[in-house]
């Protein structure tokens, strides 16, 4: 296995996750970081984030002394073979990619990098920024390599461990070749390319998979239309190989810091170099629309108006799994509806105060309990797909509340028993569900049957 000294900086979800996973590898890491809070809390083993298996990996490093954590970039980098940005790339406001944290930090260590040390861009940074990075640092002894990095909140360390790929992209060879060494202990294929077609692998990614959903988001405003259901759909969809039956949940819009942020960035990027790219705006306009329809599902179910209503949201984090609130659509459905003049309660598992959901607009209360959150409320939203509010008693929440509308933007609970407690239920994509109805074409994909036909021999 490649071996050197790692030093890493940005100590976010995706730093610390390539801090503590590296030291597992058995590399010596350093991770620095500008927040001094978070590096004291750190360093005595405590995780900010919620992200399952990070804090066993951190306490498993800090113990074994393979993994320190320091207040700083240029601390961090003494002694380092192997230096990996992970700082913030955010939206600059016009859709393009802010590099200026990458180039200050840049600029900030260039000179104190040891002698024939590797710098790497695992943050999300657009084509051109590792030539720009070397012109930046000017020294020939040290080489830029593009790692990006796919791994998913909430799955961030069995992701790093168990990748479909490492993408190593540079203008030195060697420099690639050494950076995937570093990997070596894992078993994935190593894709090793040109900087520019690392740093594009990154976006086309995450700018597909959003494509993609944002296409099943408009094929379930079509079921909902025609009376069909669009689990079964992606069901029937995702047989084919071609297309295959992952990313295929439709629901209230996708978000998150990454997949709204790099659409946009692609776009301006395709822009830039005069290459029409129509349909990564559609994505972002599609999901728009999604979270529209959501919001419009809710004032339908309080009759029309939400103004001075309460409604309870169940979920307020981009997906389940994370505590991550950044670009969440449930938040962006929610400042729909405090637009729109509703009083918003809100539960999550992992949200333990009050949110202001954009700045200047009101704020969610924050209850710690799903059923808390329904008391008195017009309407009940599902927004983010925890498995917990699949457990809650239906009959309880009807009990509680002041409406019997359950918009289910994620289509997670057990429709037959919402029904039999009296809830009318409002799924994404399927037919609405009214109690005295047949509980209708409710199925999860897990439960859709499949007819096994014995297949004929054709010769073909
Ligand atoms: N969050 C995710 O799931 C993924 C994110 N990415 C990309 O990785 C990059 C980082 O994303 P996250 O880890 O989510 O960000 P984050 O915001 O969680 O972490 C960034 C860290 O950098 C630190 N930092 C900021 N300025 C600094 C400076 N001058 N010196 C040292 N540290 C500094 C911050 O204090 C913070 O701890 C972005 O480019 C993102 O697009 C890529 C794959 C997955
Ligand atoms: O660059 C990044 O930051 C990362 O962005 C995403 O990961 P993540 O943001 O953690 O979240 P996802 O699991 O991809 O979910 C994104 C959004 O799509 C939604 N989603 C996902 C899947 C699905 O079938 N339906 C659906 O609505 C989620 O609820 C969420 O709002 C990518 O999946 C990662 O590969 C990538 O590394």
């Amino acid at each position: 296995m490649g071996q050197g000294r790692v030093a890493v900086i940005g100590s976010g979800y995706v730093g610390l996750t390539t801090g503590a996973c590296l030291a597992r590898l058995g590399h010596e890491v350093v991770c620095g970081d500008v927040d001094a809070a978070k590096v004291e809390l750190l360093s005595r083993g405590e995780v900010p984030i919620l992200e399952d298996g990070l804090p066993e990996l951190v306490a498993e490093g800090l113990a074994s002394g393979r993994l320190r954590f320091v207040h700083g970039a240029v601390a961090a980098i003494s002694g380092a073979d192997f230096v990996f940005l992970c700082l913030p790339t955010p939206d600059g406001g016009d859709g393009r990619a802010d590099l200026r944290i990458v180039h200050a930090v840049v600029a900030e260590i260039g000179p104190f990098l040891e002698r024939d040390a590797v710098l790497i861009t695992k943050s999300t940074v657009p084509v051109g920024t590792a030539q720009q990075i070397t012109a930046t640092v000017q020294r020939p002894d040290v080489a830029v390599v593009s790692n990006p990095e796919f791994l998913q909140e909430g799955t961030a360390v069995r992701n790093f461990m168990n990748p479909d790929r490492v993408v190593v992209g540079s203008d030195s060879r060697a420099a690639a070749e050494a950076v995937a060494g570093l990997y070596d202990g894992l078993s994935c294929p190593q894709v090793v390319t040109s900087a520019e077609s690392a740093e594009l692998i990154k976006y086309a990614a995450n700018a597909f998979l959003a494509m993609k959903l944002s296409f099943v988001n408009s094929v379930a405003a079509l079921a909902e239309e025609v009376g069909a259901d669009v689990g079964e759909i992606t069901y029937g969809m995702g047989m084919d190989e071609r297309i295959g039956s992952k990313f295929l949940k439709a629901g209230p819009g996708w978000g998150g810091s990454c997949f709204p942020k790099d659409t946009k960035a692609l776009a301006a990027i395709a822009l830039d170099h005069g290459v029409p790219f129509p349909l990564l705006d559609a994505t972002t306009l599609s999901n728009d629309q999604a979270q529209d329809r959501v919001a419009e599902m809710v004032r339908q179910a309080a009759g029309g108006s939400v103004a001075g209503k309460r409604i309870a949201l169940w979920g307020l984090t981009f997906k389940a799994g994370t505590d991550d609130l950044r670009d969440s659509p449930a938040l962006e459905v929610a400042a729909r509806l405090a637009e729109s003049g509703a009083e918003l309660v809100g539960h999550d598992p992992a949200v333990h105060r009050d949110l202001p959901i954009k700045p200047g607009q009101p704020t969610v209360r924050v209850v710690a309990d799903p059923i808390e959150a329904a008391e008195g409320a017009e309407v009940l939203v599902v927004l983010t797909e925890w498995p917990q509010f699949a457990e809650v008693d239906l009959e309880v929440a009807r009990a509680v509340s002041a409406g019997d509308v359950i918009v289910d933007a994620r289509n997670l609970l057990d429709t037959a028993a919402a029904v039999g407690a009296g809830w009318t239920v409002v799924g994404v994509g399927r037919p609405t569900v009214r109690p005295g109805d047949p509980a209708g074409s409710a199925a999860t994909d897990a439960q859709l049957p499949v007819v096994e036909v014995a297949g004929g021999e054709t010769g073909l």
